[in-house]
């Protein structure tokens, strides 16, 4: 393996210090995040919190009043053009087209525009047709976007922004409006790419679809980011119904592939690194005297602990 190959990821997007006031109105105050390539961040937080401004600031259409975006180690406001070259976006969806065209013609002039761009390639008709077909738009590929519907004119706005296969995607409640289907698309759209190697970032209120696929959700409460919440660590845990579970958690801290335990009782909760180390933490609770009544995953509740976290602050 070549020495870069074993160096951790640096983030394709990368906030620092963000500020952003309007008047003497404080609407982000020193708002940073980092989102590595394969990764999905997911910005949550209540009405008003600034999530749409950081949004517009970390894609340029707006100037934050103190720290900075890179986007692929590019400032997005001193270097725009050659930063947004690898961003893909939908901000205030569902995003604008002319409505006399059709969403194949919209794709192509978009896909125009964005060859404009510096570094960047052509896009070829079969890509608009073929992310056409991934937002299941082919049946309406002909058709002028002023006939389409709500949620057909937003997923016209994410095939619009992976076009040009950006490194970076950026998309502001990218699933308001549609219906369950259509939700569940975005979702695998979005997983998919990030198992490509894209980053994501997205803004959204649906805290229980998105614990099933974020990796990290920032909390964000009257422009401060007050929590970084790593779910892929949360749900490693699993709990373990005992009759004494102080003592269960005293040995399952012990064993080498723990990473935490604590006690919730009835439950000894323990974080095992996988499924795989349960058999082997179980021969070990019952081989101490411990009984096992139960064995199951501890399905971390985004929900709760939003609603904790929101109402501390
Ligand atoms: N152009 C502007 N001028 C003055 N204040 C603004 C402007 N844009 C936003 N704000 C204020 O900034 C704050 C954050 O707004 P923002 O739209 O970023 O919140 P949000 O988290 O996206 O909210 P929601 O969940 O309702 O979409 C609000 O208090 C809003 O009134």
């Amino acid at each position: 393996m070549t020495k870069s190959s074993l160096a951790p990821l640096r983030p394709a997007i990368e906030v620092k210090g963000l500020q952003k006031r309007y008047k003497d109105q404080v609407v982000l105050e020193e708002v940073s995040l980092g989102v590595k390539p394969g990764e999905v961040y997911a910005l949550t937080g209540p009405n008003g919190a600034g999530k749409t401004t950081l949004i517009r600031c970390m894609t340029g259409l707006a100037f934050p009043t103190g720290g900075e975006v890179t986007i692929m180690g590019r400032d997005v406001h001193n270097d725009g053009p050659r930063a947004r070259a690898n961003l893909g976006a939908v901000v205030e969806a569902p995003a604008k087209f002319y409505p006399q065209f059709s969403g194949s013609q919209n794709l192509s002039m978009h896909a125009q525009l964005a060859a404009m761009a510096p570094g960047t390639k052509k896009i070829s008709r079969d890509r608009v047709r073929e992310v056409l077909a991934l937002l299941e738009l082919t049946r309406m590929a002909d058709r002028p976007v002023g006939q389409y519907s709500l949620g057909q004119r937003q997923r016209l706005g994410v095939a619009a922004a992976i076009l040009a296969e950006p490194k970076v995607l950026i998309l502001d409640e990218p699933t308001s409006g549609l219906d369950p289907l259509g939700i569940g698309l975005i979702h695998r759209i979005v997983t998919g790419l990030a198992t490509s190697g894209c980053a994501v970032i997205l803004s959204t209120h649906h805290l229980r679809e998105i614990a099933t696929y974020a990796h990290t959700v920032g909390i964000l409460t009257g422009g401060r980011m007050v929590d970084s919440v790593d779910l892929r660590a949360r749900q490693a845990a699993y709990r373990f119904r005992v009759d004494d579970p102080v003592a269960a958690t005293q040995i399952l801290s012990a064993l080498p592939y723990v990473k935490k335990a604590t006690t919730r009782t009835p439950y000894a909760i323990a974080h095992l690194g996988g499924e795989s180390r349960v058999p082997d933490a179980l021969s070990q609770l019952t081989s101490a005297g411990i009984r096992v009544f139960e064995a199951s995953p501890d399905h971390f509740d985004l929900y709760e602990y939003y609603r904790e976290r929101v109402e501390q602050n």
